[in-house]
């Protein structure tokens, strides 16, 4: 099997432990002969400029799936759910003191401050009744629409991209990086991956970020799943 393009997922897997981006890896994109497709956490115009500075695709995923661009110029696929997000913000906020990030450019999640305990604002929600889901990616948490991740996000790029999910390689590190990974037709998780990650991986990496982003290319390189 050769894979038709490469779905990457930026913190923590691209970058250093401090956010700051691997040079190596990015030059590594460059020379690889198949489209990479980066996918995030985080909002669009985060990742439509890393995406710039790198040279790569602006075809991205953002805001776990919630917003998919078609490219730099064109428009984008927001996904409904912001209301619900919105709903179990204000309900948790009674609760808990909250720091929302990126609030002005957000289009489909409610993005925190990480700091609180996530499964006390799970039981908060699943209480009553609300149709969203907490996740900690271990860089922020996210309150998200349950129906919309990654994976579904790899799908519609597959589909404005003529192929399928599984053409594609996918390397992650996180929770919000599971579903993408099964999806995709090879998972490689980096060696600072956490526990769910890890489980949806088909590979782990010895190496950490974006050393072991590179590790996962060269092995898809050399054996012959890249080109
Ligand atoms: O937005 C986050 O929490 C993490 O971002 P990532 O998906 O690029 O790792
Ligand atoms: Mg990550």
């Amino acid at each position: 099997m050769v894979f038709k393009a490469l779905v990457v997922d930026i913190d923590g897997t691209i970058t250093n432990h401090d956010r700051t981006l691997d040079l190596r890896v990015a030059k590594k994109f460059r020379e690889l002969r198949v489209p990479v497709i980066l996918s995030t956490g985080n909002p669009l115009c985060y990742v439509h400029a890393v995406a710039r500075l790198i040279g790569i695709s602006g075809m991205v995923i953002a805001e776990n799936g919630g917003v998919v661009s078609t490219g730099f110029d064109s428009p984008s696929i927001i996904a409904d759910g912001m209301e619900e997000c919105e709903e179990a913000y204000e309900l948790l906020s009674r609760y808990f003191d909250l720091e929302k990030l990126d609030a002005a450019y957000r289009k489909t999640e409610v993005v925190l401050r990480r700091g609180m305990d996530v499964t006390q604002l799970r039981r908060i929600v699943e209480d009553n009744g609300m149709d969203v889901e907490v996740i900690d990616t271990g860089y922020a948490v996210h309150i998200k629409d349950g129906k919309i991740n990654k994976g579904t996000g790899l799908h519609t790029v597959a589909g404005l991209m003529g192929i399928q999910a599984s053409d594609f390689l996918a390397i992650g590190d996180s929770c919000n990086d599971a579903q993408m990974m099964r999806e995709a037709g090879l998972g490689i998780a980096v060696g600072n991956a956490d526990d769910e990650a890890r489980q949806a991986a088909s590979m782990i990496t010895e190496a950490s970020f974006g050393e072991g982003a590179l590790e996962a290319i060269e092995y898809a390189l050399s054996n012959d799943l890249l080109e």
